[in-house]
């Protein structure tokens, strides 16, 4: 039978991503798409009905808007997948993260609430969790984590911004150090203190470097560079969208753009290794997590 699927927002960056693929694979996969007319996208009356149509809701949306969906559309029986920053540290919803470990994919198949991982968090999360999980690394690690992303992560208005006004080459930001994703990032890697996070944006749409330093020596055992790469390995040995490749002298933050996975690697020297995960902010980042999470949620998974 056809899943129906609603996506709010489909406007949006995220959600023209998340349309263009269940465009290119609804006949294998037997996915009807539910469209809803332009004057009417943020007309709760009408984003209600369509829900109400729907199998699954993708939210798109603001953080905000993403919570009154929820509401709008709670008593209709859709299920709801949502790509905002709302739910992903809320115990009622799963994270959709199939690599978070062997249970994941089953979880998301039978949720009714999945929440779809932040850009940055993918990145953190895919390195730090097999470490934390294999003792190399502290519950209680002091990590610092840097990260640079393509311009479209800012959405429409940051879009804009870089390719009309011709925006900076290069700019840090949260220097709060609070961004919205330490809390799924801290929670899912398993640590106890929120990673110090540094995010950054490039003069270049898509792709993204999430990378941590590690002082080795400070480390319980003194752990090897070849340690952590072989953690990493088996971590990750049947994963569909995370490979560990081998480490490169140069990496550049466009490598994964257009593409729906994500590559780790581990570089350094005995004593300091550098974790850095590359991926496309929009890619594994964003629309094609979705993707994958409709496909498991359909009870389906890519090939
Ligand atoms: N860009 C990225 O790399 C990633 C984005 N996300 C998340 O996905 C969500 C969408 O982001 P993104 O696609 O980048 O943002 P955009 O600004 O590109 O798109 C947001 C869309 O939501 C619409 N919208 C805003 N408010 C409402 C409302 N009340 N009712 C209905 N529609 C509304 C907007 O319409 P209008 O423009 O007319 O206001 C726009 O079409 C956000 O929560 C974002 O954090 C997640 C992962 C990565
Ligand atoms: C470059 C840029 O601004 N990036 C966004 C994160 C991307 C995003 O939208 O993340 P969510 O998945 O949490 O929604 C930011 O830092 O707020």
């Amino acid at each position: 039978m056809a899943t129906h699927i609603f996506i709010d927002g489909e406007a949006g960056t995220t959600g023209l991503g998340i349309r263009r693929r269940i465009e290119a694979v609804a006949d294998r996969h037997d996915l009807r798409l539910l469209s809803i007319d332009p004057s009417q996208r943020k007309d709760p009356q009408a984003r209600r009905d369509l829900m109400a149509q729907a199998d699954i809701t993708v939210l798109c949306l603001p953080d905000d808007a993403a919570r009154e969906a929820v509401a709008l559309g709670q008593d209709t029986g859709t299920r709801f997948l949502d790509a905002s920053t709302a739910h992903r540290v809320n115990p009622d919803w799963v994270y959709g993260l199939p690599e978070l470990d062997a249970t994941q994919p089953e979880r998301i198949r039978k949720a009714r609430f999945v929440s779809n991982p932040g850009c940055y968090a993918t990145g953190a999360i895919a390195l730090l969790r097999p470490l934390v999980q294999a003792g190399l690394l502290p519950v209680d690690a002091h990590v610092a984590i840097n990260a640079v992303s393509g311009y479209s992560g800012g959405g429409r208005t940051m879009i804009e911004q870089q390719e009309q006004a011709g925006g900076p080459a290069f700019f840090l930001y949260g220097l709060n150090l609070q961004h919205k994703h330490l809390p799924e990032m801290t929670q899912y890697s398993g640590l106890t203190r929120n990673p110090l996070f540094v995010p950054s944006v490039g003069h270049f749409p898509q792709g993204m470097i999430v990378s941590i330093p590690l002082h080795l020596v400070s480390l319980p055992g003194v752990p090897m560079i070849e340690d952590v790469t072989a953690v990493l390995k088996a971590f990750y040995k049947d994963a569909k969208t995370i490979r560990v490749m081998e480490s490169e002298p140069k990496l550049v933050a466009e490598t994964m753009a257009g593409r729906d996975d994500m590559e780790l690697r581990v570089s350094g020297h005995s004593g300091q290794a550098l974790l850095t995960a590359c991926l496309d902010n929009l890619g594994k980042g964003a629309s094609g997590a979705a993707m994958r999470n409709i496909l498991l949620m359909s009870g389906q998974d890519i090939a």
